[in-house]
């Protein structure tokens, strides 16, 4: 197939507005180039072009904005308030490449697709409801096949990692790559990077061919392993270069998305042509912009399984009350959904709404209540939740990763209440506790995780032999769209507390809001007196200190 160069075939037009923290009120232009602030270093000239395709306004007003060498995106802005987050590319900093046609074209299976390429020029809207005066507001690249790659088949050579916690759905996530490489590129070299980002320099590589993943996504787990630490961008960036690697698919949480960034920008100050795609993986549901995260959905519906069997136990036992511990380290999205979907839930106490358990409005007074009308309830709770009130003194431990590691809020509460019922109250009532955490999270993906999986596996590959790179894949508002790492790394995606999905949340559970404490429930001189254990550190013992319990009974 004839290859052409797409090395400045267009001059941009005049230079445009510049969005966003970075912009310079004196830019000035070069080439194709904006530059945004005389501190900024211009790079290499940025190609307009799409091979064969005709150049549209998105791609001829690409910007890029940098700051001392960091790299911090393009953005483009149109009429009506329209702004383009764009995502890096190959051209961006490398000239002289060249151009193939895509095989897609002669693939049986897709060539019948009528309108089967992007068009360059095609968006997704952040913002799906908008009024009719208002700005059109920010927009991503849309996902999909190009009509031109950056890369022949047999010139690729790809590699594959999972990073951080596991979550249902990695490994459907590996197979559609390795798949979709092969099945749709005919590429068929690409590795496997075993053991997280300290594989790339630590570990052997797999060679993963469609045979090999053929049925790893009826496996929980991941079948490369994953780890937290480890990340040392220059042994993995040199890795990357003697091994010869240009395209490297990154699944992972926020976390991982931080570290695939830093790789990134290093690949991209040697001027490598490779290509960094992440694909976000969090259980928690946290990586912001994006609908939902893969894995969330089989998360919730597994979820239900626990809160079933607590609500049996509940409603059999006298003055019975189920306790589940659903994941949520700072997001209370599995714990919101699976207590939407049940309705079987009293109560769901998650990290972005602080609850209290003594006094007018507080856990205590509802508990006491639910039993009064009911005989029984369920609790659901996120492991983030209350972390605040159960130690004075913050635990400042982390894991490899640098994540703060949280105590055990579901003992800690089950603790609580059987204390302030048996104890005090002196009621009779059983309590039982469930923690399906790691349950939950060891499965394989549902049918509809494995469907979007697919989808996720298959945009970043177009992609990636489109050229893009240093961006993430993710569906916003329904349609797949390139996202640049800066945009999901800086926060979380967290529930929204004054949204109505909360309210509908409270509305169904008829739990307290908890937002007016009219006495602070937790002594702060006795908030040690239970001291659960870390969660994540299986050696450290709950216990009860005896006197200081005593010494509270007495009161
Ligand atoms: N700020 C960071 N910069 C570079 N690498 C990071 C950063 N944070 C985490 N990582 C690396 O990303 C990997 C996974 O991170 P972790 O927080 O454990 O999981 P997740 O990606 O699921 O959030 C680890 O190998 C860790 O070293
Ligand atoms: O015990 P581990 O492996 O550190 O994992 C615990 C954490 O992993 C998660 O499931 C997901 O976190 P990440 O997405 O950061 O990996 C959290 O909900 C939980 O706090
Ligand atoms: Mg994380």
């Amino acid at each position: 197939m004839e290859s052409r160069q797409v090395k400045n075939e267009i001059e941009a037009p005049v230079p445009r507005r510049v969005v966003g923290l970075y912009s310079c009120p004196d830019h000035s232009s070069s080439g194709n180039f904006v530059d945004i602030a005389a501190c900024m270093p211009v790079r290499a000239p940025t190609p307009v072009g799409f091979g064969d395709v005709e150049p549209r306004a998105i791609s001829k007003m690409s910007e890029n904005v940098e700051n001392d060498g960091d790299y911090f995106g393009k953005i483009v802005v149109g009429d009506d308030g329209f702004v383009l987050q764009d995502v890096p590319h190959l051209t961006d900093y490398i000239s002289d490449l060249s151009t193939h046609t895509n095989p897609l074209q002669h693939n049986k299976s897709y060539s019948s697709v009528k309108q089967y390429f992007v068009d360059p020029d095609d968006t997704i809207t952040q913002n799906i409801v908008v009024q009719k005066d208002g700005p059109r507001g920010i927009h991503f690249r849309r996902a999909g096949p190009r009509q031109q790659v950056y890369f022949k088949s047999d010139e690729v050579n790809a590699c594959i990692v999972t990073c951080g916690g596991l979550c249902p759905g990695l490994n459907t996530v590996i197979r559609e790559i390795v798949c979709g490489l092969s099945y749709m590129y005919n590429v068929n070299t690409i590795w496997g990077i075993e053991c997280g980002y300290k594989g790339f320099y630590a570990r052997n590589t797999i060679p993963l061919t469609s045979k090999y993943v053929n049925d790893i996504h009826k496996r929980g787990g991941t079948i490369l392993g994953t780890s937290r630490g480890g990340h040392d961008t220059i042994k993995i960036v040199d890795s990357i270069q003697d091994r010869k690697i240009n395209q490297v698919y990154i699944i992972g949480g926020d976390g991982t998305q931080k570290g695939a960034s830093v790789i990134f920008e290093e690949i991209r100050r040697r001027d490598l042509k490779v290509s960094i795609f992440g694909i976000p993986k969090t259980i928690d549901n946290d990586i912001p912009v994006i609908d939902r995260s893969f894995g969330f959905d089989t998360a919730v519906e597994e979820a239900q399984r626990a809160i079933n069997a607590a609500h049996v136990e509940a409603q059999s036992g006298e003055n019975g009350i189920g306790v589940v511990k659903l994941m949520g380290r700072n997001s209370g999205y599995i714990a919101m959904h699976a207590t939407l979907a049940s309705r079987d839930v009293d109560c769901c106490l998650i990290p972005e709404s602080p609850f209290y358990l003594e006094g007018p409005g507080g856990l205590f007074e509802y508990i006491t209540k639910r039993l009064r009308e009911n005989g029984h309830l369920v609790i659901v709770v996120a492991e983030g939740a209350g972390q605040e009130l159960m130690s004075e003194q913050s635990i400042n431990m982390t894991d490899a990763s640098g994540n703060n590691l949280l105590l055990d809020v579901g003992m800690w509460l089950s603790q609580k209440i059987k204390d302030h019922f048996t104890n005090i109250r002196k009621m009779v009532i059983t309590l039982k506790y469930i923690d399906p955490t790691y349950m939950i999270r060891a499965i394989p993906s549902n049918a509809s995780d494995n469907v979007y999986c697919t989808l996720l596996a298959q945009s970043a590959v177009h992609g990636a032999m489109a050229g893009y790179t240093g961006c993430i894949v993710g569906p916003v508002n329904g349609r797949h769209a390139y996202i640049p790492f800066h945009r999901i790394i800086d926060t979380q995606n967290k529930v929204v507390i004054t949204d109505r999905m909360w309210a509908r949340l409270l509305s169904s559970t008829n739990q307290p809001s908890f937002l007016n404490p009219v006495k602070k429930d937790v002594d702060e001189k006795k908030v040690d007196t239970v001291t659960p254990r870390l969660s994540n550190s299986p050696t450290f013992n709950y216990y009860i200190d005896e006197d200081v319990l005593e010494d509270q009974l007495l009161q």
